[in-house]
């Protein structure tokens, strides 16, 4: 986690020159980093830098720093080996079979992304946000971050500090409302990595558990791709993404 948070930290400090060749703009392009801003929150300033790779399906190598991507393959297998026993996990414990999540899902193509945040010290911590409040795409997310903590969550209408042990994963596999705070000590660095189904597998309500619960879908079913989209858009700030699929009542 160290080095991988350490190889993020490198390319962050690289000379703006050195990085412009990855100011990409679409949603998917495998390799793109920038300076975070979003049309719909005009009254605080943001304050992150961002790097995403996308490291599979198709694993992309980043050729700097020197040690990237060594450290990065490594890291994405293994996160994606701690993915996938939580995903296993749930479904036993939703009584479906272990696989049934990754099976449908179509996990051997499963989108992971390995999205790291650079939010250096902010003089004025009170007047900016690292990244407004939103929900996290994708079946499971998990999260280090370096000594800083800044991740909160909604809990009771209240944002409540995430205080994760050094070392620790954090694990967002529900929608929850969250944000990233800034502060005026000292860089705060963490790497987000959503894993999500294939890009052209709708996410759907399950339909054995609706049988079971003799319920009817709440939520309409789209592909991951559509609900990324969905996700990037001005939209995702105002409300919780999953709230855009709900089933109107009649
Ligand atoms: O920096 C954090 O703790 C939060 C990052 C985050 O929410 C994200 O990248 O989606
Ligand atoms: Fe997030």
């Amino acid at each position: 986690m160290k080095e991988m948070i350490d190889a993020c930290r490198r390319f962050f400090e690289l000379p703006e020159e050195e990085k412009k060749e990855f100011h990409t703009k679409n949603l998917l392009d495998p390799i793109k980093c920038g300076t975070s801003f979003n049309v719909a929150i005009d009254k605080v300033r943001l304050w992150r830098d961002y790097l995403k790779v996308i490291a599979h399906p198709k694993f992309n190598s980043l050729y700097k720093p020197a040690g990237y991507s060594e450290v990065s393959l490594e890291f994405s297998k293994r996160t994606r080996a701690v993915a996938t026993e939580i995903l296993n996990g749930i479904s036993e414990s939703l009584g479906l079979e272990a696989d049934y999540i990754t099976k449908v899902m179509n996990w051997h193509r499963g989108c992971q992304i390995l999205a790291a945040n650079y939010y250096p010290a902010c003089p004025q911590p009170d007047l900016a946000i690292g990244i407004p409040p939103h929900t996290d795409h994708g079946l499971v997310t998990l999260l280090i971050q370096n000594d800083m903590c800044g991740l909160e969550v909604k809990h009771n209408d209240q944002w409540v500090l995430v205080n994760a042990a050094p070392g620790a994963f954090i694990v967002n596999y529900k929608s929850i409302w969250h944000r990233a705070t800034v502060n005026n000590t000292a860089t705060r660095i963490s790497i987000a990595v959503p894993h999500g189904p294939a890009l052209d597998t709708p996410a759907v309500p399950i339909p054995e558990l609706l049988e079971k619960e003799g319920e009817k879908a709440k939520y309409i079913g789209m592909t991951y791709e559509k609900f990324m989209e969905l996700q990037a858009s001005p939209a995702a700030y105002m409300m919780p993404c999953l709230d855009h699929l709900r089933v109107k009542d009649n």
